[in-house]
C-alpha cells in the first residue's frame, strides 16, 4: 500500500518554481529521505503534503487523504516534528507528553512513549532543564503523541552531537520495525544512507532522482577510492601502472577507479616485490555524498567560481 502518492506537484511563488512538477510515491512502513541543497523544495513539498501549504498543481494522496482539505481526520493520523518546536519552559516532560496526547483518540501510553524517547529518567524534569538534545527527543515524543501512520521528520538531528546522533538513529530505526511510515529531511547525507530505504533528491524545484542509496550510487557508476600513504620517496615512475586516475599528496597516494579490485590487487602485488608496507590501505565505494554531489554540487560550485571571478 502507498502512504504517499505524489503527482506532477507544482507550486510557484511569483517567478520561482518552488516545486517544479514532482512526482514520487512512498510506500507503507518505508523511511523515506527528501535531499537537496538549500532553496530545492523540501521544505515547500513536506508542507503541502502535511496539509499546511497550498498546491498550484498536480495530486498529492497521504494515507488515502487529499492533504489541502482532509481536515482533524487527517491530521490525527500524522505526526510532524518540527526543527524547533517552542515549548512550555515550567511544565515537566511528562505533563507535556499527556497534555499533546490527549489531544488525539488514539495515543500511546505517556510513560512508554517517553522511555522509547529514552528520557524516562527525565520524565519529571520541567523542560527547562533539559539539553538541547533531550528538548529533540521530547520534540519527537511529542510528534508521536497520536501513534501516527506517518511521521514528518524535518531534520531531524541537526546540532546533535555525534553520540545524541547515533542514538537518535536507532531511534528513528525503531520507529520503523514498529511500522510507521517517515518522511525524513535531512542535510546529512550519511544519515539518509542509514536510515532511508529511498531517497529522492530535489534541486531548484526539480526531482533529480529517486531510489536506494544503492540504487542511486550504482546507477551514478562513480569511482571507488583507494588511499594510502606512500612515502614521497617512492618516485612515481616506480609505481605500477593503474586502471584508475593517480594522485598523490601530503604523503597519500589516491587512486579513483571503476576497477578497485584489480588496482588493489596491482598495488599491492607491487609492494610486496619491493617488500614495501601499505600503512592505512583503504577501497572505500562511492558513498551518496559522492553522488549527491555530483548530481547536486558541482554547477552550483561553478556558478560561485564564475561569480568570484567576475569581481577580480
Ligand atoms: N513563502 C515564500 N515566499 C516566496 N518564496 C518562497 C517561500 N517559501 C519558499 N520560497 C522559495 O521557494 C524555493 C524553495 O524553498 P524551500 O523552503 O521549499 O526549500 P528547501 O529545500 O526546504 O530549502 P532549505 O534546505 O534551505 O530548507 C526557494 O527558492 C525559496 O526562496
Amino acid at each position: 500500500m502507498r502512504a504517499i502518492e505524489v503527482r506532477h506537484l507544482i507550486r510557484r511563488y511569483a517567478a520561482v518554481r518552488a516545486v517544479d512538477d514532482v512526482s514520487f510515491t512512498v510506500d507503507e512502513g518505508e523511511v523515506f529521505a527528501l535531499l537537496g541543497p538549500n532553496g530545492a523544495g523540501k521544505t515547500t513539498t513536506v508542507e503541502i503534503l502535511e496539509g499546511y501549504r497550498r498546491r498550484d498543481g498536480g495530486q498529492v494522496r497521504v494515507l488515502g487523504f487529499d492533504p489541502a482539505t482532509g481536515g482533524r481526520a487527517y491530521r490525527e493520523r500524522i505526526g510532524i516534528v518540527l526543527q524547533s518546536a517552542g515549548f512550555e519552559e515550567e511544565f515537566s516532560v511528562r505533563e507535556l507528553v499527556r497534555m499533546q496526547s490527549s489531544l488525539y483518540p488514539r495515543r500511546h501510553d505517556t510513560d512508554e512513549l517517553i522511555a522509547l524517547v529514552g528520557l524516562a529518567d527525565k520524565r519529571d524534569a520541567r523542560v527547562k532543564a533539559l539539553s538541547g538534545g533531550q528538548r529533540r527527543r521530547l520534540d519527537l515524543a511529542l510528534g508521536l503523541a497520536g501513534a501516527p501512520d506517518l511521521l514528518f521528520l524535518d531534520e531531524p538531528t541537526t546540532g546533535f552531537d555525534p553520540a545524541a546522533r547515533h542514538r537518535a538513529w536507532d531511534l528513528i530505526a525503531r520507529l520503523r520495525h514498529l511500522g510507521t511510515t517517515i518522511l525524513l529531511t535531512t542535510h546529512y547525507l550519511e544519515e539518509a544512507e542509514r536510515l532511508a530505504d529511498r531517497v529522492a533528491i530535489l534541486r531548484a524545484g526539480r526531482l533529480v532522482t529517486v531510489g536506494s542509496p544503492d540504487q542511486l550510487r550504482d546507477a551514478a557508476r562513480l569511482p571507488s577510492l583507494i588511499t594510502v600513504r606512500l612515502p614521497d620517496t617512492v618516485a612515481a615512475a616506480d609505481l605500477p601502472a593503474l586502471t584508475g586516475a593517480v594522485s598523490r599528496a601530503d604523503g597519500t597516494l589516491r587512486v579513483r577507479t571503476h576497477d578497485p579490485l584489480a588496482d588493489t590487487y596491482r598495488l599491492t602485488q607491487w609492494a610486496r616485490a619491493r617488500r614495501l608496507e601499505l600503512p592505512g590501505l583503504s577501497v572505500a565505494p562511492p558513498t551518496l555524498e559522492d553522488v549527491y554531489l555530483t548530481l547536486t554540487g558541482e554547477p552550483d560550485a561553478a556558478e560561485a567560481e564564475g561569480e568570484a571571478d567576475h569581481d577580480r
